[in-house]
């Protein structure tokens, strides 16, 4: 069975699929979330010792130390090599937009070509994580490059350390008010949550300046918060990345 991973700059997400018909399926209850630290310090999760693995493919962007901490557990546990997904300028009907197309995070890359194989149109694909990246993919799979932001956490994080009075705990819920805040709390919360709504607005309306109807496809820890605020009809696809590694590593 194939062992998929994302390894985030925060959390790594896994999934097991059985390679059983010409598609690979989700085994239910075969999947979930570890902290990327835990990952870098070599710290095997306890269910990974169950799994029936018999490949590995993964998406990393968490740095060489998380890379040679999945392959030492990939060897302790004899699953044998671990396939890193790479950016290539073309790859499954898209051509990437990168001048150096080795600069392009490859998980924006694999969610950009799963999104160009559910959708087959114009996207806005907003992965709301550590930093929330929004890429333009065009008319006939153009990807036309993309904004990179601090996620929701960072922003947060960021008031904390460098203000003497803006340390406020993460209230952060699906449809919450967006309403101007009237306490320090709210008016945090209410205000990184319009940062990534404001810049989604603006690179969706850029993109449709340059392809027709574009759709907005969400993904990331944040993406269904977004997706439960945004005024744009949004699809909501959790395993984004994790669906464009059969593309890039099939
Ligand atoms: N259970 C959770 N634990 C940690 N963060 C979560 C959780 N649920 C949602 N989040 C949000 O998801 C963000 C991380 O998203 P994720 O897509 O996993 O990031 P990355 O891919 O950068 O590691 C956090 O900043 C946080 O706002
Ligand atoms: C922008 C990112 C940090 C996002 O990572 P994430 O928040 O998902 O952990 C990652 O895609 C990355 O390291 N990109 C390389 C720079 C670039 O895409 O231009
Ligand atoms: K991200």
């Amino acid at each position: 069975m194939i062992l998929e991973l994302d390894l985030g700059n925060t959390r790594s997400k896994w999934r097991l699929l059985s390679p059983a018909g010409a598609t690979p399926v989700g085994i239910p209850g075969h999947a979930g979330v570890v902290e990327t630290q835990s990952l870098r310090v070599g710290a095997v999760p306890a269910m990974w010792r169950e799994l029936p693995v018999t490949r590995v493919r993964a998406a990393n962007v968490a740095g060489s130390e998380a890379a040679t901490g999945l392959c030492a557990i990939a060897e302790e546990l004899g699953w044998g090599s671990v396939e890193f997904a790479r950016v290539e300028s073309q790859c499954a009907g898209v051509t990437c937009g990168y001048r150096d197309v080795s600069r392009l995070g490859v998980d924006r890359w694999l969610a950009v070509i799963a999104a160009h194989q559910h959708f087959q149109r114009p996207c806005l694909v907003a992965d709301c994580g550590s930093a929330v990246t929004l890429d333009l993919l065009g008319a006939g799979g153009q990807h036309l490059g993309g904004y990179i932001v601090p996620g929701l956490g960072l922003m947060r994080r960021a008031l904390f350390r460098d203000t003497d009075a803006v340390k406020v705990p993460d209230t952060l819920e699906a449809g919450m008010s967006l309403d101007a805040g009237c306490d320090t709390t709210a008016a945090v919360n209410r205000g990184l949550v319009l940062m990534v709504l404001g810049a989604i607005d603006e690179a969706m309306g850029r993109l449709a300046v340059k392809a027709p109807a574009p759709l907005l496809v969400l993904t990331g820890g944040d993406g269904a918060l977004l997706a439960s605020l945004t005024r744009h009809r949004a699809e909501l696809r959790p395993d984004l990345v994790l669906d464009g590694l059969a593309l890039s590593n099939p």
